[in-house]
């Protein structure tokens, strides 16, 4: 195409300029950088009818040759040093490369060009005050491009740079966003398992206990797995609080607490659903309660023998096996643990007396 094929006034720059306004709406409304890299590649080739053009992005003091639609494969995926390419050249002086004759100009390096097409090229950079990238233009033949060419590549670099930079601020928007769904997530997270925890003891309080137990002892009867329920009474914890005050008896809560947790497996349910009273669900126990009772009541004896404490521990222990074929409520359970337990405390005191 010759100069005035290609002036202000003829057909070829009045299409070209309404391909650039298309371009210019097309990258205003890219949301990453694939769009853009897409839109921008195949309209620099539009744009002077060429026969190929890149996509350079300025990568700390590489320049990396992001994108490309040419006639011939280029250097798509490559990345050169700043100094060494005509982009880094474009970038480092702000400026546009225009250069007719490829093998006539000391900035290019003639051996990167051999094995391609190219025997001119423009290179525009991308936003000029400040470079991030460049586009290139590649002719397979001679080509002097023309003021009208130069300024279309310029504009389309011009509406690049705020598109590349509508595409960072959404991008951080997006993240911004991402990390508040996250701290909220979290904090939501923290919301439910304080609702759920006892302070004290850190174990699960009453509602932790039945969200959990239930799960557990529906999941049990599905699978046909034994559950045990246990209902664990703190003995004589009015006694220490009269004589010690409450602190020691909050003490001997959190005491007992770290028996019953270091006694039982991970996955057995443990939880303070009272002032002095846990509950426990085991699926699928290792013992049968008796044994477990037992495994407990020693415990609580070999904790007392280990620490130099005011007070003793010690507890009653009830317990109810339930099998899956059983439709019990985890209320039913509690209860029958709970008259278990106090029959056990009955037994306890008796046995005191005598
Ligand atoms: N220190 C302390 N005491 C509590 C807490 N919650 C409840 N209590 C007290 O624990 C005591 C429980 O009394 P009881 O049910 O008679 O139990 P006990 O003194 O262990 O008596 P037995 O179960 O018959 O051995 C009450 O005095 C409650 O005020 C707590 O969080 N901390």
């Amino acid at each position: 195409m010759t100069r005035d094929e290609f002036g202000p006034s003829s057909g070829h720059y009045t299409q070209a300029v309404e391909r650039l306004l298309h371009a210019v709406q097309e990258l205003s409304l890219a949301r990453d950088l694939d769009q853009v890299q897409k839109i921008v590649r195949r309209t620099a080739r539009e744009l002077t009818g060429c026969d190929g053009s890149t996509f350079v992005l300025r990568d700390g003091d590489k320049c990396f040759y992001a994108d490309e639609d040419a006639i011939e494969p280029l250097w798509k995926g490559n990345r050169f040093p700043m100094p060494t390419c005509i982009s880094g050249w474009a970038m480092l002086n702000r400026k546009t490369a225009i250069i007719p004759d490829i093998y006539a100009d000391e900035r290019i390096p003639h051996e990167a060009y051999r094995p391609t097409f190219v025997k001119s090229l423009v290179m525009v950079p991308i936003r000029r005050l400040s470079p991030i990238g460049a586009i290139g233009n590649y002719w397979a033949h001679r080509h002097q491009a023309t003021a009208e060419e130069v300024r279309l590549l310029q504009a389309l670099a011009d509406s690049t740079s705020i598109a590349l930079e509508n595409i960072q601020v959404y991008g951080e928007m997006e993240q911004r966003v991402r990390d508040r769904t996250a701290a909220l997530e979290r904090a939501n997270q923290e919301i439910r398992k304080l609702s759920m925890t006892d302070e004290l003891t850190g174990l699960l309080n009453r509602r932790g206990f039945y969200a959990l137990a239930e799960q557990a002892l529906a999941h049990a009867r599905r699978n046909g797995e034994q559950a045990l329920l246990a209902f664990v009474d703190v003995d004589g914890l009015k006694r220490v609080n009269d004589a010690l005050g409450h602190d020691t008896g909050d003490a001997m809560i959190a005491d007992v607490a770290r028996v019953l947790r270091s006694t039982l497996r991970e996955s057995d349910i443990v939880a303070r659903v009272g002032g002095d009273e846990f509950c426990v669900v085991a699926i699928n126990p290792e013992t049968d309660g008796q044994v477990l009772r037992e495994r407990l009541l020693e415990r609580l004896e070999q904790a007392n023998a280990a620490a130099d404490k005011t007070y003793r521990l010690a507890a009653s222990i009830g317990f109810v096996e339930s099998r899956a074929a059983e439709t019990a409520t985890l209320d039913q359970l509690i209860l029958g643990a709970d008259e278990h337990m106090y029959a056990h405390k009955k037994a306890r005191a008796q046995a005191r007396l005598y």
